[in-house]
């Protein structure tokens, strides 16, 4: 707890570095079951973002979970846990003026809701990867589902764990037969479209 510990206020500030950069500092947060397509979406978008000039951090959950958050599981309580350092670490990274780009599962609404509150107005899109779970399991780039179905992995989202769709996404990206980058090309439009990319 923050007690006896006082916030300092420092001249050079989220604004200050917002200039510099030329750009919005926000967070761009997609969510979707496993194999839906967020790490792809969210390495094509970096790309775009990256060649329109924009200075941007992809957060992406195989990778967090290897560090900062290493000594998580699949728990509901361990998730809840994970989605909240990682929507502190989204925090201080739009203060330091980034384009932040994450790529989990982030199963429940009240924490991508956390994400949402904890930053400032307009700073957060929440986008969803909405592929259908068959799709996912038809995919299964990681035979994550084989292992499930299997018994091996008993808290896999989707199966063993629940998924908790958004309600109103700033961005929805339904599956229909279109391939990761036009996926992408549609959210940037979206992001364009909503003055977030100015
Ligand atoms: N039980 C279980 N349920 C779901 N996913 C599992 C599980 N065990 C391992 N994995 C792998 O971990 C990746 C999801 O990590 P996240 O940090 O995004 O999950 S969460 O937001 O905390 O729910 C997820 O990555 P993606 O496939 O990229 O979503 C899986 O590769
Ligand atoms: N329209 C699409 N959008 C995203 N991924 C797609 C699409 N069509 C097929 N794929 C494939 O589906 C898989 C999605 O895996 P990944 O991006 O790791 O998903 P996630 O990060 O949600 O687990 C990849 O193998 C990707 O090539």
């Amino acid at each position: 707890m923050a007690e006896n510990i006082v916030w300092h206020q420092h001249k050079v500030d989220k604004a200050v570095r917002a200039q510099a950069k030329d750009q919005k500092p926000q967070v761009i947060w997609l969510t979707g079951l496993s194999g839906s397509g967020k790490s792809t979406i969210a390495n094509i978008l970096e790309q775009k973002l990256e060649a329109m000039g924009k200075h941007t951090y992809l957060l992406d959950g195989d990778n967090i979970r290897h560090g900062l958050c290493g000594d998580l599981g699949f728990s509901d309580k361990d998730r809840v846990e994970n989605i909240r350092r990682i929507s502190e670490v989204c925090k201080l990274m739009v203060d330091a003026g980034l384009i932040v780009i994450t790529a989990f599962i982030s199963p429940f609404r009240d924490d991508r809701n956390f994400c949402r509150k904890l930053v400032d107005d307009g700073e957060f899109a929440e986008v969803f990867v909405d592929t259908p779970l068959e799709v996912c399991e038809q995919r299964d780039p990681k035979g994550l589902y084989k292992k499930a179905r299997a018994g091996d992995i008993k808290d896999f989202t989707g199966i063993g764990s629940d998924y908790e769709a958004p309600k109103a996404p700033e961005v929805h990206l339904k599956h229909e037969q279109e391939t990761a980058e036009q996926a992408a090309d549609r959210l940037i439009e979206a992001l364009q479209q909503q003055g977030r990319l100015t």
